[in-house]
């Protein structure tokens, strides 16, 4: 299956890739939320786990039989004690060789119900649209942040060295 998003010749693609691009691999599917309100936008201080230590919005896996929305919702709750209703704002695809490819659908949610509350996984933490922490994110979040902010519709890729 070609990325979502990505039109045009995919004839390398569906070949497995060749050249620069890294060979397909078996997908796996995360969700990550983001909230919005006025100037502010929360995120979430990763305590375990993949991305320990860095700043993101609150995902994680798909899990089996459950579409990807729900999955959003579940994991916005468990992680950040709270409920929106969310807008799919973009989809990425990221590849590290070795390992299964990630697909990440990203959703934007401009109101919420119940207390923001700190969870196992994630301190959550209010930021000034203005003064995004991107050295303490992942590294391409800087290119497709601002467009979930102006509320443009996103798919890209990118595809990780492995660390070290
Ligand atoms: N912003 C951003 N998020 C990413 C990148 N790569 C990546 O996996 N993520 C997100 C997707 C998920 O929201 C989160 C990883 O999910 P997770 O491993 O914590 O999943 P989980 O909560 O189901 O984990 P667990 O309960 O099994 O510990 O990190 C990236 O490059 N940028």
């Amino acid at each position: 299956m070609p990325p979502p998003g990505l039109a045009g010749n995919l004839k390398e693609f569906e070949a497995g890739g060749s050249g620069d691009w890294f060979p397909s691999a078996e997908i796996r599917y995360y969700t990550n939320v983001f909230v919005v309100q006025d100037d502010k936008i929360l995120l979430g201080y990763k305590k375990r786990g993949l991305g320990i230590h860095k700043y993101n919005g609150f995902g994680g896996k798909v899990e089996p039989n459950e579409s990807t929305l729900d999955a959003a919702l579940r994991e916005l709750k468990e992680e950040a004690g709270i409920t929106a209703p969310l807008t799919h704002a973009g989809t990425l695809l990221f590849v590290v060789p070795g390992e299964k490819w990630a697909h990440i659908d990203i959703f934007r949610a401009e109101e919420y119900t119940g207390v923001v509350t700190e969870s196992d996984e994630m301190r959550p933490k209010w930021f000034d649209t203005t003064d995004i922490p991107f050295d303490q994110m992942w590294d391409e979040d800087r290119y497709w942040l601002p467009l979930l902010l102006s509320k443009q519709s996103f798919s890209g890729r990118a595809d990780f060295e492995r660390e070290g």
